[in-house]
């Protein structure tokens, strides 16, 4: 048995196989246990990157198809279980709903914690299965796993995005972008502009410095939900983002990180939330999951979505809620 950090990837179709070769890539584990209730698949996939490790310069780690038991001595596990909106379902309702997916994906979820929490309460889960926030929402409320080590990678992925395309107007990279979307990872998803910086400037700064318009919440907003359309309706489904924004979520916490990452939880004791929903806002991501919240300031349109957002999240919830 390999000794150090072990992940558990649960669900391998396009999403979980890039979360694991993006996992062997940055070598931070010993050792991956794949999960997937089609055991040719996870078979498939062990037995390829498993193989894929004995190219230099790759490090030995061991990567093998599992059960549940695997969870026992687990430090993360990445839920990618569960079917994504399909391209034909998607073309006949003129729209792909993530929201869609609530009535089938609720009890992928259930069956996955209820495979999870028999055998540990000591990983951290990290859930990507649509529809998220919904998803985090069962995860957290109903099994009884600590809630601080339940977290949906959220509108951390909406949030590379908005870096990436402030980045891209600005000519800078990304890197010194600081900026995140906030809210349901979904249609309502919002950007957090007011205390958006590059390089320490504020976005009007900056768009004063380098002369170009200024960003307009409404028009960004819209074109960071759009990005994930443009890959969706091209690739048919999408993969790359979602599977590093989970990864550099894995490593916060197996290296302690302590990183501000906008991830989805329980919102609780937070900007006048009282666990009735779970959303992304800011927090501080390290060993033990989800550490704590930021208690942000929001401007009036910010605070407006922020709302628009929760009565979303919440309406879809409770369409799937088991009471
Ligand atoms: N949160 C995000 O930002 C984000 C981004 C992309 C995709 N997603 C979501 O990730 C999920 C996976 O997407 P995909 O494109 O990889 O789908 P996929 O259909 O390619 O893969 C899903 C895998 O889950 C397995 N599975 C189904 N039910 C299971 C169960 N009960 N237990 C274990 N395994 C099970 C399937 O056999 C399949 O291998 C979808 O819900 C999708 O909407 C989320």
């Amino acid at each position: 048995m390999a000794h150090g950090p072990h992940l558990v990837i649960i669900g391998v179709g396009h999403v979980g196989s890039d979360v694991l070769t993006y996992a062997t890539t940055l070598g931070l584990f010993a050792r991956i246990s794949l999960i997937d209730i089609d055991q040719d698949v996870s078979k498939g996939q062990a037995l390829d990157h498993h193989q894929a490790t004995g190219v230099p310069p790759m490090l030995s780690t061991v990567v093998e198809q599992a059960d549940y038991t695997a969870c026992a001595d687990a430090d993360v596990i990445i839920v990618a279980a569960g079917p994504s909106v399909s391209p034909a379902a998607a073309e006949s309702v003129g729209t792909a709903s993530r929201n869609s997916l609530a009535e089938i994906n609720a009890p992928v979820i259930r069956q996955v914690m209820a495979g999870i929490s028999a055998h540990t309460h000591s990983a951290a889960v990290i859930l990507i299965t649509n529809p998220l926030d919904v998803n985090v929402h069962i995860a957290s409320t109903e099994f009884d796993y600590p809630r601080s080590l339940i977290f949906g990678t959220g509108t951390a992925l909406d949030s590379a995005r908005l870096r990436r395309i402030i980045a891209d107007r600005t000519g800078v990279s990304p890197d010194s972008v600081q900026a995140f979307m906030l809210g349901e990872h979904g249609a309502t998803a919002f950007p957090y502009l007011s205390h958006a910086t590059v390089g320490g400037l504020t976005l009007p700064e900056i768009s004063k410095i380098l002369d170009i318009p200024a960003f307009d919440h409404e028009e960004i907003g819209k074109a960071v939900v759009d990005a994930a359309f443009d890959v969706f309706y091209s690739k048919k489904w999408t993969s790359s983002g979602i599977a590093r924004s989970a990864i550099a979520l894995a490593r916060n916490v197996v290296l302690d990180q302590k990183a501000v990452a906008p991830v989805c939880t329980v919102a609780d004791g937070v900007l006048g939330f009282h666990g009735e929903v779970s959303l992304s806002l800011p927090a501080i991501v390290g060993a033990n999951g989800v550490e704590r919240h930021l208690e942000i300031p929001l401007d009036d349109w910010e605070t407006e979505h922020l709302t628009i957002s929760a009565e979303s999240v919440r309406r879809v919830y409770d369409s799937v809620a088991e009471h």
